[in-house]
């Protein structure tokens, strides 16, 4: 098999094609393009393609399946997986793996990719975009402007300088190594906490995630969710970073006590966040949207047309790899 971008093969059968099957909610259209895609090389089963519901879909194909595709974020449960005894690959479409049951894969010897590396400079450059913004109060001047106030009420208050600023980093993966190379250029000063320190990192590694906070001006979540991390960022390390610092969340929900950060923020002991991620999503707690320094984005730190074409281009390339035998491109260790 020649690769997504390669020179197609000569045209098969359907029939004899390899089965990738798609796991993904009814809502989730961005998948269609990717879908064209696939079937240029596989034959793509697709639940939400047939009149069966999906339990029934799969007691009726799933027993052949070697290769799954996890699109979007809809979770991929052990009593899902249980039905495809034939399981050997699950290619996941985004960077975070929570969604997915990793200890059914693990037990099974079941191999999964993920597409971290394509979404990391995406989710870099929104990380520190929310940093810049509560710093600068660039989303609240906009409103003030917007909302005729600069007139009548004359200056707008002072925000905060990026520069120099302590920033430390909850999480040093790719995503994580994307922030600190782009912090470190504009001149802040950098630590981080991770599973284990990095030998060849030249950033200060603090291991205690309190410590870690009251050593910053602002911290940047960007760690897996996991049973280890959930609240990770709890209201200890809240009250640590203090009422002049900055949390960014950029990971996932739950890696923050949202109810207790809401209390801080509303009550001023915490200075500001930026918030790709909710622990409820799409809810996000009412308290915060009357809250100036404070920045909401809707789960969308890497939705641009560019990454979504680089993570087609990932997920087609380890379908094909899987079916011809050669090494995969983005394999997770579980
Ligand atoms: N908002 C969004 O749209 C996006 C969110 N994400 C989230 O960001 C997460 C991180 O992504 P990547 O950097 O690609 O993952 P990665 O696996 O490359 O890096 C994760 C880092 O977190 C560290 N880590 C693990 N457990 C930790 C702990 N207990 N304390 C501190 N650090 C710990 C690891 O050592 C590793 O360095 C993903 O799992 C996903 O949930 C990723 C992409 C986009
Ligand atoms: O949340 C998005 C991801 O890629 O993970």
């Amino acid at each position: 098999m020649e690769s997504s971008t390669g020179a197609p093969q000569s045209p098969r059968m359907e029939e004899e094609l390899p089965v990738v099957l798609v796991h993904r909610r009814p809502s989730a259209t961005f998948v269609i393009p990717l879908k064209a895609r696939l079937q240029a090389h596989f034959r793509v089963l697709d639940p939400c393609d047939s009149a069966d519901d999906s339990h029934t879909f799969l007691a009726r194909h799933g027993r052949s399946v070697r290769a799954l595709l996890c699109a979007s974020l809809a979770p991929l449960p052990a009593d899902t997986l249980e039905l495809l005894p034939s399981l050997e690959l699950v290619v996941i479409s985004t960077a975070g793996i929570d969604h997915v049951d990793l200890r059914f894969c693990r037990r099974r010897g079941i191999t999964v990719t993920n597409a971290s590396a394509a979404l990391a400079e995406d989710a870099a450059d929104h990380a520190v975009a929310l940093l810049i913004d509560v710093l600068r109060r660039i989303t609240a001047a906009d409103r003030f402007v917007r909302a005729g106030s600069w007139p009548v009420k004359g200056e707008y208050p002072l925000g905060s300088k990026l520069r120099g600023k302590r920033v430390g980093i909850v999480g040093l993966g790719t995503i994580g190594s994307g922030i600190v190379k782009r912090l470190a250029a504009l001149g802040c000063i950098i630590s981080y906490t991770s599973r284990s320190k990095k030998p060849t990192v030249p950033f200060a590694y603090i291991g205690n995630v309190v410590e870690l906070a009251s050593n910053s001006d602002a911290l940047i979540v960007c760690c897996p969710l996991t049973q280890g991390t959930h609240h990770i960022i709890s209201e200890e390390v809240m009250r640590a970073l203090g009422k002049g610092g900055v949390v960014v969340n950029v990971g996932r929900g739950a890696l923050i006590d949202e109810e207790r950060m809401v209390e801080l923020l509303v009550r001023g002991e915490l200075g500001g966040a930026g918030l790709d991620v909710f622990e409820n999503e799409p809810d996000v707690p009412k308290e915060l949207l009357e809250l100036d320094h404070v920045i909401l984005t809707p789960h969308s730190a890497v939705t641009t047309p560019e990454s979504f074409r680089a993570v087609e281009d990932l997920i087609v390339d380890n379908f094909i790899a899987f079916f011809s035998n050669k090494p995969l491109l983005s394999v997770v260790q579980l």
